[in-house]
């Protein structure tokens, strides 16, 4: 067995311990479905387990909007993590500042097993966590791209994994697996790689958003294209970043990953600090509203607002009827050859079981293996964050098959 991460560090049982993102440039440009080309693509990922000497127990880990590279682990070298809402303890008192953003569900025994398989996680193309993205500079001016950087989507974001993947010697999948974009960039890869890629795990997501998802990333975009500290996107450097609207845009979109009753159980119309109403326009005076301008608050302090836009747009974008079937599922995933895992909430309202079970009977009629689940839970779409319990035992029969 090759170890990727050097030796084994000392670790808590169940924890693939202290880890470290590292980056990778490509020795070759990437053309884009846009038809431009970018050069000097650097790629963030974080490794965890053993590569095998056959190179064939590869897990690659996609993340959702606004993850990064650090799915699993403590890292050593940030608190800066993914999970706004987590305390700076969790429940054993042994903090989860650091932890990555998945680390319930990638570790030893866990749903994707480093005892057995080398999971790898990236951060996506267009990100802010150190994958070249719209914050990154234009080797052509020298400047941050800004606005300036290219298009991109779902498709370049694979063919980019692709890409860094044979940088590491690594040229066929074990599985991909991702939650939400994650999810979407896995079925990506089935239909765009069907000869590397043995098993798709997609988990709270979609072959194409509805009209109603593109409506709130719409909303979401503008209120940063509105903040006039966006100045047309090339505010890198001029000491003012567009933080008011990229907080109202992750307001509008941390309601969309929640659903109604769960926000009805949590806060319902509770008042944030007496049981008096304090007359206020200005003041967060219910608990929702004052929770809200926490995550708020949190998110601006980690994320690229262009990232945001750029990320946003790929996701709305992603269409594996319109890209690859004219308009025909079954036609899109004619090709896939992997096993493929569908997990869908019942409470996920943006990504709803519907969208999975369209995949299910598009793949079940072209006689494709495939399995769907739907998890009964409230909390909406964030759901394949927090519901990791419930998912553990499905992934882990599915990867043992
Ligand atoms: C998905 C990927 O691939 S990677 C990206 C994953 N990360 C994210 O999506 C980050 C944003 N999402 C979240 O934070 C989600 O809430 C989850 C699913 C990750 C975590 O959910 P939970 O554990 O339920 O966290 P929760 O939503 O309760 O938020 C807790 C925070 O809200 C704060 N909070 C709770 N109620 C209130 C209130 N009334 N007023 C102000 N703040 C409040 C808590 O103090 C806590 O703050 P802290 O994190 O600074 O300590
Ligand atoms: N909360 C997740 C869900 C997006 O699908 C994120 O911010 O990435």
């Amino acid at each position: 067995m090759i170890s990727a991460m050097g030796p084994a560090p000392t670790r808590a049982a169940g924890s693939v311990g202290p880890v470290e993102t590292r980056y990778a440039d490509l020795p070759d440009p990437i053309d884009l479905d846009c038809g431009r080309r970018l050069t000097q693509v650097r790629v963030a990922y974080e490794t965890y387990g053993t590569l095998s000497p056959e190179r064939d127990n590869v897990i690659l880990v996609c993340h959702a909007l606004s993850g990064d590279a650090h799915a699993a682990g403590r890292s050593a070298t940030s608190t800066d993590s993914t999970r706004d809402g987590f305390g700076a303890e969790d429940r054993d008192g042994a903090g989860t500042q650091g932890l990555g953003w998945w680390d319930g569900m990638i570790g030893p025994g866990k749903a994707f097993d480093t005892d057995r398989f080398f999971v790898v996680s990236t951060n996506l193309l267009g990100g802010c966590r150190g994958t070249t993205g719209p914050s990154s500079v234009n080797p052509e001016t020298g400047r941050p791209y800004g606005s300036d950087f290219p298009v991109v989507t779902v498709a370049d974001m694979v063919r980019t994994e692709r890409a860094f993947l044979a940088t590491l010697g690594i040229e066929r999948l074990a599985a991909v697996a991702g939650g939400s974009l994650g999810g979407m960039q896995a079925l990506q890869w089935a239909v765009q790689y069907p000869d590397r890629v043995g098993a798709v795990v997609a988990i709270a997501s979609t072959h194409a958003l509805h009209a109603q998802g593109l409506a709130w990333n719409a909303i979401a975009r503008d209120a940063i294209m509105r903040d006039p500290d966006w100045q047309g996107g090339h505010y890198h450097g001029t000491g003012r970043a567009p933080s008011a609207g990229m907080g109202v845009a992750r307001m509008v979109g941390h309601v969309t990953y929640l659903s109604s009753d769960a926000m009805t159980d949590r806060f319902g119309r509770g008042l944030q600090s007496s049981d008096d109403v304090r007359y206020t326009i200005t003041d967060a005076e219910f608990q929702v509203e004052s929770y809200l301008r926490h995550q708020a608050g949190t998110f601006v302090k980690r994320f690229d607002a262009n990232t945001y836009l750029y990320t946003s747009r790929a996701l709305t974008y992603f269409d594996l009827a319109r890209q690859h079937g004219d308009g025909s599922l079954a036609k899109a995933l004619e090709g896939v050859t992997a096993r493929t895992l569908l997990i869908a909430f019942s409470s996920d309202w943006l990504y709803p079981p519907s969208a999975s079970r369209d995949v299910e009977e598009a793949l079940l009629g072209l006689g494709k293996p495939v399995e769907f689940h739907v998890i009964d839970a409230p909390y909406g779409h964030d759901c394949f964050l927090l519901e990791e319990a419930r998912q553990t035992p499905i992934i882990r029969r599915f990867l043992s098959a």
